[in-house]
């Protein structure tokens, strides 16, 4: 019998009446010939309540007691569940994610997923229960019961899914055809926070990709390891409202319609920290130290900037998240006081970005952005851009007015391909037999020995190529005064010329002063620069333009790879191993790419496919 993993948010188990809506919901689909495991979160605002209690009670809590106390939450829904459905006559069983076997790495507060046991819930679903997991948890070697970090219950069911669906104790094809579906209080995903921006579209499909970009930048409406495990494993998951029976959103392997859609949506992610280290060596290795220290304590780096060093001086700028900032200067304090440099901080910042697989081939997008900002009088504080979003950073106060003007300067309220609008592919709306259906349109993107093997370490990285491009050159506008509209003006004019621009990295660096860098090919470099010189001059007759030709890019693609934090670490140690120092660094969680010297291209190529295990 094929098995359907439904999970229920927060939201949807708040009252009896939602969780008698549930277990309705669980039912229908098991009486519909499914097996069904049902995985809730805590109730409401459960888990924010039981943060609170601990703050009240301790002002450091111990991470591990941490653990045992927010478990609680998931504990108290999985039970309430299998009481309803016992009550409307079905066998129902409640597990905890320790009982179920999810074992887990021990980083409490932010584990992951190692592996999944399936014997327990496949006994119970052959004899016919329906099976309750409490989401967000799991259990360590030691037996230590850890969580897997905020809005991770989305994580568990399509964890569950994958595990089921790749399930190497059955034989039974049918017990193989797994579909995922996410209930929560919106009808899908849509082009942006309707909370935020009411005129929001609802997104009928979006790519994996597309999905894992805007949840880390900001969508809470999935988590984005979730979107990992499906795109790891081939799990097809729609994301639909428990208060109706609307068809919801699916996220999907990526399909060629999707690349004449360069903006699909838009996120914020509105606490956001900065971080400005300046003043150092301009040497191979320092952004390596810089970043094995954050990842020694697991902190997540995003929106790296490296600006270019002069005088034998590199300053690095990236963010992180506002709760994790202390923590993470604490950690950098010895270092950069050994290399020599100094930190500054700012808070009360946030980060909003736009993603859409169209803009790997569409042009002017990120120009689109910036004069959208520029007439909102928005001014941007730094910005990185990667294979399918670009990124940008304000301050806190001005996120919301800045996600409306982009939000509508890409007209994302209007129906388009893939949101209100059939595509010819998709004219025939995607079903759950179709994704439980391994030969249909949710078919399998990767051969079966490739999961088997990733099923052992389940959320560990995933590194699928490294690629460079080469005769790249990179501009860059030193001291640029620091207001709105200018990086808008700039890339207008190099439109104007015709070039094709593709990394942006936008650093603050001295008061006041900005540092955009760019790259565009190298038969563009001579009309990019001088356009570039004339708009800069009449910006700012003291900001100065530099050009370099022969340069090459390296990207690395791959799956979490900025919430890795072990990802970008490595990358830079095996650079900084081979002497070749890095000119611009751009994150996302699909992709980071470096700017290097092109005559070190093949050499910095070999190392990173060395140190990934690539062919
Ligand atoms: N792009 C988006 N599409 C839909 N909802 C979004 C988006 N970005 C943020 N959200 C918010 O996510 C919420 C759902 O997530 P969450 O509150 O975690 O639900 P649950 O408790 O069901 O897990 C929505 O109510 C919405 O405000
Ligand atoms: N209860 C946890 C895990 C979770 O996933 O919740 P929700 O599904 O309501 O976002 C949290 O609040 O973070």
């Amino acid at each position: 019998m094929p098995v359907v993993v439904q999970k229920f948010g927060g939201s949807s188990v708040a009252t009896a009446e939602r969780i008698r809506a549930a277990a309705r919901r669980a039912i229908r689909a098991k009486q519909a010939g499914n097996q069904v495991v049902v995985v809730v979160s805590a109730r409401g605002d459960t888990t924010d309540d039981l943060i609170q209690l601990a703050h009240e009670i301790s002002e450091q809590p111990p991470a591990r007691e941490m653990d045992m106390l927010l478990a609680t939450g998931e504990q108290i829904s999985i039970a309430l569940m299998a009481m309803a459905i016992q009550s409307m006559g079905e066998p129902a069983i409640s597990f905890t994610g320790a009982q179920i076997g999810i074992r887990t790495d021990s980083f409490h507060t932010k584990a992951r997923i190692r592996e999944i046991s399936t014997t327990r819930i496949r006994e119970a679903l052959r004899k016919g229960e329906i099976v309750i997991v409490a989401g967000f948890q799991g259990i360590d070697d030691l037996n230590n019961i850890t969580t897997l970090g905020r809005g991770g219950s989305d994580t568990t069911a399509v964890a569950l899914a994958a595990a089921l669906k790749h399930d190497p104790t059955t034989s039974d094809p049918t017990e193989r055809a797994v579909g995922c579906e996410i209930y929560t209080d919106v009808d899908g995903v849509y082009t942006t926070d309707p909370r935020l921006v009411p005129e929001a579209h609802k997104i009928d499909e979006i790519s994996y990709d597309e999905m894992l970009e805007l949840a880390s930048m900001g969508a809470g409406v999935m988590h984005s390891r979730s979107i990992e495990f499906a795109k790891k494993f081939d799990v097809p998951l729609m994301v639909r409202s428990s208060f109706s029976d609307a068809i919801g959103t699916w996220i999907v392997p990526e399909a060629p319609w999707m690349l004449g859609v360069s903006v699909c949506g838009a996120a914020i992610a509105k606490d956001e920290a900065r971080i400005l280290l300046d003043g150092l060596p301009d040497r191979p290795g320092v952004s390596h130290r810089i970043f094995s220290t954050l990842a020694q304590v697991n902190i997540a780096v995003d929106m790296i900037a490296q600006s270019l060093g002069e005088a034998g001086k590199a300053a690095i700028g990236f963010t992180v998240m506002r709760n994790e900032m202390s923590l993470a200067t604490a950690k950098l304090q010895p270092l950069i006081a050994e290399l020599g440099g100094t930190i500054r901080t700012v808070e009360d910042v946030s980060k909003v970005s736009i993603v859409g697989t169209g803009m790997r081939t569409t042009t002017g997008v990120a120009e689109k952005m910036f004069a959208a900002l520029g007439q909102e009088g928005v001014n941007i504080k730094m910005i990185t851009t990667g294979d399918i979003k670009i990124s940008v950073l304000v301050d806190k106060a001005e996120g919301a007015k800045a996600l409306r003007a982009v939000h509508q300067a890409f007209k994302l309220s209007e129906n388009r391909p893939g949101a209100g609008a059939p595509t010819s592919e998709n004219a025939a709306p995607f079903s759950l037999s179709d994704a439980m259906n391994p030969s249909s349109k949710g078919a399998a993107t990767q051969t079966t020995q490739l999961i088997m093997q990733r099923l052992s370490s389940m959320e560990a990285i995933v590194v699928s190529g490294v690629e460079l491009t080469v005769e790249q050159s990179r501009i860059t506008i030193h001291d640029l005064p620091d207001r709105p509209g200018h990086c808008s003006r700039v890339f207008e004019a190099v439109a104007q010329s015709g070039a094709v621009v593709d990394m942006i990295v936008q650093n603050l660096t001295g008061s006041d002063r900005a540092e955009l860098s760019f790259s565009v090919p190298n038969s563009d470099l001579l009309a990019a620069l001088d356009s570039t010189r004339n708009a800069v001059r009449d910006i700012e007759v003291t900001a100065r333009v530099t050009g370099d030709a022969d340069m090459a890019v390296l990207f690395v693609h791959g799956v979490g790879m900025r919430t890795h934090t072990g990802v970008a670490e490595k990358m830079f140690g095996a650079l900084a191993a081979q002497g070749i120092n890095i000119k611009l660094i751009n994150t996302s969680e699909v992709c980071i790419s470096v700017v290097i010297e092109q005559a070190q291209g093949s050499q910095a190529l070999a190392a990173l496919k060395a140190c990934f295990n690539l062919a």
